[in-house]
């Protein structure tokens, strides 16, 4: 095994203090020449839960992913992961931290000459050096874990449903066993059914291996069934957060039109049956 996968194994790797927090974001400005993004937001997210992201269409969610991620430079502000400024992380520290986080991004991107198989171990290969055998037994495990079929292992995307494609992007999410995994819009382009199932799938990660959850969605069943908080982005910052009863009950506008719009009403009356 090489260094890297020995440093991930490390104690201190889930006991570090500062609470449970696993990432601290503190008034990060991100802009595009002299276009703001975001100005000064603030964001927590605590081991073990499932944060529901949401805002306006262009409101900033995937630039503030991007920017945790490192995929964006910020202009001002820290990010913590971990308890660990990234800014000052060293490489090695920044590789450590890299394979605690899983990400799906939005619109799946499996690679589509890869098999399912070979998509969830690019990872591995990545980060890990193990032999062929372990990494085939490793990614059998991982998709599996996602509920897919084993002989989903040798198919290629083009041959997935649209379900089974977000199955494997997320047994790719967690390849690394990762702490943290950031979901952008999982739920986009499933059909109801399809969408809740992946819900629980995630709340069910969550509660057999204490997985923490940063979802961006709009999907308000979501929302209402697995997100234990949700963050509203708007006018650059956090405008609310809270639980879907804090977001029932806020009067701030958009939060209003969106939580207490029709849909959102049949779901809350669904949810109290
Ligand atoms: N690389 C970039 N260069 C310039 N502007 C950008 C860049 N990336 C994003 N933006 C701008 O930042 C704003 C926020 O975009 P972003 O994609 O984060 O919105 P979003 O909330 O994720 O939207 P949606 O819900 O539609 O996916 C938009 O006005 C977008 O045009």
């Amino acid at each position: 095994m090489s260094d890297h996968a020995e440093l991930a194994a490390e104690p201190n790797a889930r006991t570090e203090g500062d609470g449970d927090i696993v990432l601290s974001v503190r008034d990060i400005t991100v802009g595009f020449d002299d276009k703001i993004v975001l100005d000064k937001l603030s964001l927590d997210i605590r081991r073990g839960e499932i944060l529901g992201f949401v805002g306006a269409s262009g409101s900033g969610k995937s630039v503030l992913l991007r920017a945790i991620l490192g995929l964006t430079k910020k202009r001002s502000g820290t990010i913590h992961l971990f308890g660990v400024d990234v800014d000052k992380a060293s490489e090695a520290e920044r590789m450590r931290l890299d394979m605690r986080l899983g990400v799906l991004f939005q619109h799946g991107a499996l690679f589509s000459a890869l098999t399912v198989q070979e998509n969830v171990q690019v990872p591995m290969r990545e980060y890990l050096d193990l032999p062929k055998k372990l990494m085939d037994e490793l990614a059998l495990l991982k998709i599996e874990l996602v509920g897919l079929p084993r002989d989903a292992a040798m198919k290629f995307p083009s041959e997935l449903s649209g379900g089974m494609i977000k199955r494997a992007a997320l047994a790719r999410a967690l390849a690394l066993d990762p702490d943290i995994v950031f979901l952008d819009e999982p739920t986009s382009g499933l059909d109801p059914i399809g969408a809740a199932e992946f819900d629980e799938l995630v709340a069910k990660l969550r509660d057999t291996m204490g997985l923490t959850v940063y979802m961006v969605t709009h999907d308000l069943d979501s929302l209402f069934s697995v997100c234990d908080r949700v963050a509203v982005l708007g006018k650059k910052k956090v405008l609310v957060q809270g639980t879907i009863e804090d977001m029932l009950a806020s009067e701030e506008p958009w939060v209003k039109s969106y939580f207490r719009g029709k849909r959102a009403r049949q779901l809350d009356l669904a949810a109290r049956e």
